[in-house]
């Protein structure tokens, strides 16, 4: 049987249209007779932003209506953010293919300061990312953490507006949408760990679907696939989502594993870090036993505060 169109819902934002685009490409320089279309689509999370997302809950405010499309076959296969996608899916549906991750890290984005240690005390700086604001706390306490939600063009511009002295936001997306000259410095993992899944894209397709399944092979990263399966792992055992101040990064050098977790609360004040290592094939193994180690610590009193 032949697919007559491969069908891609992704969201309308320019950084998800670029990952779509990104694995439109990538079909279609494997499989060259193939037709492969996006179906743009609004999400929960696009229509809500001027909510803190912190303060909206409810995991997966950008992956649901994608997952409904998968599931009424208005579309094949749905691209993610990994960093966006909650640790359990729907019935039938599941994360079939990650692809090969970029950067990592954060970035520091300011049109007046080069770089974090540069700012003066009472420096207003931008995210909602309780994971961000943690750490910056935790290192800079003498900064100012203000909300900012929006996609990444709505949060350069307030940035531009002149209401931050500077904001965060993944490097990643910003070399994707080629904003990489708005990147002020790399803030390095040893400053802000970065998100569970952050830099990778994933596929979400439905698991009985063989022939889109196959389609899919060529695309998925091997390497990508231990560091993320040992980093959702961790997240999942902590009960994360993506509003929580949690982070991760694992390394894979030959088929050694190494993993950093953190956990901090949202005044920066404790933070709990814990690291292990293992073999490549033991990768949830890992991330259950980083979290294991985080909770020991005391990471549940901090995530329960502010669950
Ligand atoms: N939370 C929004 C979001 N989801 C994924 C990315 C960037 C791509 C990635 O991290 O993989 C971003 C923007 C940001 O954090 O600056």
């Amino acid at each position: 049987m032949q697919v007559q169109t491969l069908k891609i819902a992704t969201r309308k934002s320019p950084l998800a249209l670029w990952q779509a685009n990104y694995v439109k490409a990538q079909l279609m320089l494997h499989h060259p007779q193939l037709a492969v279309e996006l179906v743009p689509m609004v999400t929960q999370g696009d229509v809500l932003l001027d909510s803190p997302l912190s303060k909206i809950g409810g995991k997966g405010l950008f992956v649901k209506q994608l997952e409904l499309a998968l599931l009424n076959h208005e579309a094949d296969i749905a691209v993610h953010s990994i960093k966006d996608i909650p640790a359990e899916f729907p019935q039938g549906l599941a994360l079939t293919t990650i692809c090969k991750r970029d950067d990592v890290r954060d970035a520091f984005v300011s049109n007046r300061y080069t770089d974090l240690a540069q700012l003066p005390a009472n420096a207003v700086v931008g995210t909602s990312s309780l994971r961000r604001q943690c750490q910056l706390k935790a290192h800079y306490p003498h900064l100012v953490v203000k909300d900012l939600r929006g996609n990444v063009g709505s949060r350069l511009a307030k940035l531009d507006n002149g209401e931050y002295d500077a904001i965060i936001l993944a490097a990643v997306g910003l070399k994707r949408l080629e904003l990489q000259e708005r990147i002020k410095q790399a803030i390095p993992i040893e400053i802000m760990l970065p998100a569970v899944g952050q830099g990778a894209v994933g596929i979400e397709s439905r698991e009985n679907d063989h022939i889109i399944n196959q389609l899919l092979k060529p695309l998925d990263d091997q390497h990508t696939r231990y560091c993320i399966t040992a980093e959702r792992a961790m997240n999942h055992h902590l009960q994360g989502g993506c509003q929580v101040p949690i982070a991760c990064y694992s390394k894979l050098e030959n088929t050694r594993l190494n993993l950093q977790g953190l956990v901090g609360s949202l005044d920066g004040k404790t933070i709990i870090t814990a690291n292990v290592t293992g073999d490549q094939q033991q990768a949830s193994e890992l991330g259950i036993k980083l979290a294991q180690q985080l909770l020991e610590q005391g990471a549940e009193k901090i995530l329960n505060q502010i669950r």
